[in-house]
């Protein structure tokens, strides 16, 4: 049996990180196998390639690096992790994949979508997500959400100026558009509740199509 690969996707304090956590914490009190992890990250590897993308000292980063080490950090973490999970019949819940290097890299760093698309292509070899939620939220008030969360740490992407935070939500825009059939929007803007149920729904129908849960 083959299980879920979800993903959650967003510019900077989104919630992507909250509604994981709730999710993950709800599915398994309702007897669903899940594993949550992140990007980059989720494995000893790629912690390692995120601790070098993300330190404040590196601003002499080319954008091209760039691109290479988050699809080095995402190919182990899928092999690693992801793909025998998925193996497993677990739900994988996954924040940011593929979408966060087309949104950030391809539109926001000005590398082309679809160029910094093939290089994630030999990356992932065709291990796409089965749906991704992407959370919609105007830069500014996600960027405030995490100046407020004293339990975030401020990394180099982070302190990028407001207009390339605007780039990303576009080229996140253009995602939904180029992936209507994979990718639902959110406005992630709403209460913490509000969100939540809206996630939820969606999960459990794509829970229900897989046939790994049975509801009412
Ligand atoms: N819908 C919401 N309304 C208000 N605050 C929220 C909402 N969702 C999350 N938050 C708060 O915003 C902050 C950032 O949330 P979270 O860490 O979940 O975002 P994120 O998308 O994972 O961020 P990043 O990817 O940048 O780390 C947290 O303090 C969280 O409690
Ligand atoms: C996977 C991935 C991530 N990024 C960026 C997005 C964020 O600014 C950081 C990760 O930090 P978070 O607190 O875990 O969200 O990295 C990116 O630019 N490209 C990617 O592929």
């Amino acid at each position: 049996m083959s299980g879920l690969f979800i993903t959650l996707e967003g510019p900077e304090g989104a919630g992507k990180t909250t509604m994981i956590e709730k999710l993950a914490a709800d599915l398994s009190l309702d007897g669903v196998k899940v594993l949550s992890t992140r990007e980059p990250g989720g494995i000893d590897i790629a912690e390692k390639i995120r601790t070098i993308i993300l330190d404040k000292k590196h601003t002499m980063m080319d954008s091209r690096t760039e691109a290479l080490l988050y699809a080095a950090a995402r190919r182990q973490h899928l092999t690693e992790k992801v793909l025998p999970a998925l193996q497993e019949g677990k739900v994988v819940l996954c924040d940011r994949f593929i979408d966060s290097s087309l949104a950030y890299q391809g539109y926001a760093r000005g590398l082309g979508i679809d160029e910094v698309y093939t290089i994630n292509k030999f990356a992932i070899q065709g291990a796409m997500p089965d749906a991704t939620l992407y959370f919609d939220i105007d830069p500014e008030i996600g960027l405030k959400r995490i100046a407020e969360n004293a339990g975030r740490e401020v990394n180099r992407l982070d302190l990028e100026k407001a207009e390339f935070h605007h780039k990303v939500r576009e080229g996140y825009h253009l995602l939904l558009q180029k992936f209507p059939d994979r990718i639902i929007s959110i406005d992630a803007a709403a209460p913490i509740d509000s969100v939540y149920q809206k996630v939820r729904k969606i999960i459990d129908g794509q829970l229900i199509q897989a046939g790994m849960l049975n509801k009412g």
